[in-house]
């Protein structure tokens, strides 16, 4: 479903990425990990189209990702970053239907859609009903990011890109905010790519991890290959114990003091 060729970047003198190659099959869960400033989010950003590859090939469905336009763009990739949404003063309602954006004419109009069915549902299943009429500048961090995430799902796109989506979340809301996507990519079969500084969540839901480090792939793979001590100390420099997590078998990391 998307094709990454021998794709590099550079901004300027820098070289963000180098030579990344990277298949991903349509309905998987991928995770980008590796340390600050390895290139995971210049990587999102080029598949989405906010950023242009310097040399290479990205291809989402067969064609390249520069031969779409910004509309077939929005209606078939959606993205969310670790801060969703501004705080605005605009009703949650309001903001979840702002992801049907990209498929209606000038005049807000949209053909052969029940775009109140489809927001209703949303509100439901992501626990915002009761928070329909309040001013998304009035909720919590959690709330917001839940909102952020049912303005993508009005939007319904094939392919969900995830930036650090749950860096300001408390643990239970970061458990509830992935929850909501497993379920949403359960019932929809979405394709999604998440970067994820928390190597322990990654493990939990993503099937495969693609490790960057200094913009380069040093690592694709399940979550048990990947997740290793040797591997952990290579890219990050630090020294942990990996142990299987006791109720589903998958590495958590555990860290150490130097
Ligand atoms: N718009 C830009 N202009 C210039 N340099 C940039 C730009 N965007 C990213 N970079 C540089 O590219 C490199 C990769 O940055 P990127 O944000 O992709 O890393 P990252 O792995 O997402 O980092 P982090 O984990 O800290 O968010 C960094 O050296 C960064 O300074």
């Amino acid at each position: 479903m998307i094709e990454v060729n021998e794709v590099s970047k550079t901004y300027g003198d820098l070289s963000a990425l180098q030579n990344v190659s990277w298949t991903i099959e349509e309905g998987e869960w991928w995770g980008i990990i590796g340390p600050n400033g390895s290139g995971k989010s210049t990587l999102l950003q080029l598949i989405s189209g906010v950023d242009k590859i310097s040399s290479g090939e990205l291809k989402i469905r067969g064609r390249h990702v520069s031969k779409y336009n910004r509309r077939e763009l929005s209606q078939m990739v959606a993205v969310l970053q670790q801060d969703g949404l501004p705080a605005i003063h605009y009703p949650v309602r309001d903001i979840v239907e702002m992801g049907r954006f990209p498929f209606q004419d000038w005049l807000g109009r949209e053909q052969n859609k029940n775009t109140t069915a489809l927001v209703d549902d949303i509100m439901n299943r992501l626990h915002l009903t009761d928070l329909g009429d309040r001013p998304l500048d009035e909720l919590s961090g959690g709330q917001r990011q839940r909102v952020a995430l049912g303005k993508v799902m009005a939007q319904e796109p094939q392919i969900l890109l995830l930036d650090e989506p749950t860096s300001f979340l408390d643990i239970y809301y970061q458990l509830q905010f992935m929850e909501l996507v497993a379920n949403w990519r359960q019932d929809s079969g979405i394709t999604i790519v998440a970067v994820l500084h928390d190597l322990n969540l990654a493990a939990q839901f993503c099937d495969k991890l693609l490790v960057l480090r200094e913009g380069e792939v040093v690592g694709v793979g399940t979550p048990d290959e990947i997740l290793t001590e040797d591997n952990i100390r290579r890219v990050y420099e630090v020294d942990p114990a990996v142990v299987k997590h006791p109720v589903n078998g998958v590495p958590q990391i555990l860290l150490s003091r130097q």
